[in-house]
């Protein structure tokens, strides 16, 4: 059995970044960037003013100082004249800012009579007008690898980029395994279950970028299991479900070996997720998950999703932990790191009493993971703890 820190090592050393396509930006949202974009534009590409109001060619106008109202400039028109002293432009909000004006007073800060305009408030020190490049200059990058997020697509756009380049969406083959699984909306006979960790992780997946692809369920039989490798054919990664422990009707490891699984590692000291195993098989990368619905979650969480974004061409990182205050006491921990489900407050978290790995409802209603270190002796309210947000 190895650590959780070396099998994910084991399984970044199954991952390198995948090849690159260009896409357009309304579909490149959580994509990861290939290649660094670069702005095609200065923003704003004029000196432009940051409110509605006057443009006047006057440092420091103090109350009573008049000026006489010549034009305007809106966004999208502007004023092409320059502007001399005792001169005002009516000026809106991102509109250029004509020649000569070197500062922006507010409307709430004038009065207006016919085409002449009077300071009636002191004025602030700031001049409203926006710097021509303030924002971004062309040239400027978004340099990869970046998982494009709604912030940078607004700021791609603004560069004028309507295409990037982005590594491909990892596909991943989902089998589910087990003669008791039915999918949903079908009707289970009396000793059938739902097959619901497809789901959960196929979501798990989209999420991440990933395409998932749900192969049907495999019984509990080598030559149908067999045949359901084959259809993962081409998959980037084959993610197995259950059938990985050691019961007679566990056949996973069995059938991936004799199909040529080059296995990296099978067992890990973590609690839930044990019978874990990854290794490549033909052109595809392997992960066996545990079958029961939390260690298949959790693994998926710990694994597949760092394999994901390595694939992806993201740095290889493990889940991002954060440090918080334990709420409530726990007992010592055995020889396994146990990533129990847990609800993260404010104040702190809270392990949930109830820890079987079988427990969907608590694993749905937990938003984060309390990480115990193997052997961590038993630990107080008030102690520093660390957890993985869900
Ligand atoms: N004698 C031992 N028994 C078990 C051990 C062990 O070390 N010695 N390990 C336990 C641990 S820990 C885990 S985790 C499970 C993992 O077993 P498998 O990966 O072989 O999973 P299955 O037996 O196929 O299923 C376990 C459980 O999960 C349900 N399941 C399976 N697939 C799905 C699915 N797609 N959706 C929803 N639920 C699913 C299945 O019906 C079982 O209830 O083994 C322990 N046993
Ligand atoms: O290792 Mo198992 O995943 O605890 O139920």
């Amino acid at each position: 059995m190895i650590s959780v820190a070396e099998a994910l090592e084991n399984v970044f050393s199954l991952c390198s970044p995948l090849d690159t396509e260009t896409v357009p930006l309304r579909e490149s949202s959580g994509r990861t960037l290939a290649e660094d974009a670069v702005a095609k534009r200065d923003q704003p590409p004029f000196a432009s003013s940051a409110m509605d109001g006057y443009g006047v060619a006057a440092d420091h106008p103090q109350i009573g100082d008049s000026f006489s109202v010549i034009g305007e400039s809106a966004a999208g028109h502007g004023y092409d004249g320059p502007i001399g002293a005792g001169e005002a432009v009516r000026i809106f909000t991102g509109a250029p800012v004509p020649n000569g004006v070197t500062r922006v007073i507010i409307q709430e800060d004038v009065t207006r009579d016919g085409d002449t305009i009077t300071v009636s408030e002191d004025l602030s020190e700031n001049r409203n007008i926006r710097p021509l490049g303030g924002d971004f200059k062309i040239g400027d990058r978004i340099t990869a690898p970046r998982r494009l997020s709604p912030q940078d697509i607004n700021l791609l756009a603004a560069m004028n980029i309507p295409e990037v380049t982005v590594h491909r969406r990892p596909v991943v083959a989902l089998i589910a395994t087990g003669d008791e699984l039915v999918m949903p909306g079908e009707t289970p006979g009396p000793s059938q279950i739902i097959a619901s960790n497809s789901f959960g992780l196929a979501a798990m997946i989209e999420e991440a970028g990933g395409v998932a692809r749900m192969l049907p369920i495999a019984p509990d039989d080598e030559e149908m299991l067999r045949q359901t490798f084959a259809l993962a054919e081409g998959a980037d990664v084959i993610l197995s479900i259950g059938g990985a422990s050691v019961g007679d009707h566990d056949l996973v490891g069995k059938v991936a070996t004799d199909l040529g699984l080059d296995r990296a590692f099978y067992k890990v000291a973590m609690r839930p997720g044990k019978p874990l195993m990854a290794g490549k098989l033909g052109g595809s990368i392997m992960l066996g998950l545990p079958g029961n619905p939390v260690s298949a979650m959790v693994t998926a969480r710990l694994f597949l999703l760092p394999a994901l974004a390595a694939l992806q061409g993201l740095a290889p990182a493990p889940a991002a932990r954060i440090t918080t205050t334990l709420l409530a006491p726990v007992s010592a921990n055995g020889p396994r790191e146990h990533y129990m489900r847990a609800e993260l407050t404010e104040e702190g978290v809270t392990p949930f009493e109830r820890q079987d790995s079988s427990l969907m409802s608590i694993l749905s209603r937990a938003n984060a993971l309390l990480v115990r270190a193997p052997q961590d002796p038993a630990r107080e309210a008030g102690d520093t703890v660390e957890v993985i947000r869900l």
